[in-house]
């Protein structure tokens, strides 16, 4: 049988990647796989879970059909590598790191996709984001703005998305989301 596509979104911010690193370990021991993303950001900005690149080679990789998913966000391209296809084919279930906007296409191409929304209060949202530093002020106050229309505008497209609050410890949100994966039967 196919494998699912686990598909985590949520504010730049909200620990899509800090939820993603702490659960990889449980998660591989589950036989799932967690996908290493395509970003045209430095090198020094992306740790193991993403490859940077150039923007003249994500469209090379794009052009070259390299990317089961791809898209466009605060001023960076995103890119999926298509070996998750091949995962899913083998039965294999998969954690991307995803994008809201593109939640829409993703279930276009993965109908029985599994969406969870991370979520954390906005203060607690903006205090992360300046003391992570990955950005300059101006591009946290637009990613704040970009987030700050896209909660309600996606829970009313898609009312299958389960909801994952993370404004407390990073290890209670870890347990909450292998608890959820468990109940989908996914990763199993
Ligand atoms: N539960 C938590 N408690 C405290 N700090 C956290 C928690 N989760 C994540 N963080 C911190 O918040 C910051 C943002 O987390 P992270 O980079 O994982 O977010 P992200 O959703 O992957 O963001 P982006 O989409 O912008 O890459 C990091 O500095 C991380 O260490
Ligand atoms: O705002 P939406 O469409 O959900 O996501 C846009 C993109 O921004 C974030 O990446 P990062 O903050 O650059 O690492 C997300 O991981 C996603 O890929």
């Amino acid at each position: 049988m196919a494998g699912r596509l686990i598909y985590l979104i949520g504010p730049s911010g909200s620990g899509k990647d800090s939820l993603l690193d702490s659960a990889r370990d449980e998660l591989t021991r589950r036989g799932c796989r967690v996908v290493q993303r395509v970003i045209t950001r430095s090198a020094e900005a992306v740790g193991e879970s993403a490859q940077a690149v150039t923007v003249e080679q994500f469209m090379a990789m794009q052009a070259q059909g390299e990317f089961a998913l791809s898209w466009q966000a605060n001023g960076l391209h995103y890119g999926i590598p298509k070996q998750v296809d091949e995962w899913l084919a083998a039965g294999l279930d998969v954690l991307v790191n995803g994008s809201r906007a593109h939640l829409s296409q993703a279930r276009q191409r993965y109908p029985d996709l599994l969406a969870i929304l991370l979520t954390v209060n906005d203060d607690t949202l903006r205090q992360r984001l300046l003391a992570r530093g990955r950005e300059s002020v101006a591009d946290i106050e637009a990613r704040l703005q970009r987030n700050s229309r896209f909660t309600v505008e996606l829970l009313d497209s898609d009312s299958a998305v389960f909801l994952l609050d993370n404004s407390g410890a990073l290890e209670q949100t870890t347990e909450r989301l292998l608890q959820h994966i468990a109940r989908e039967h996914a990763c199993a």
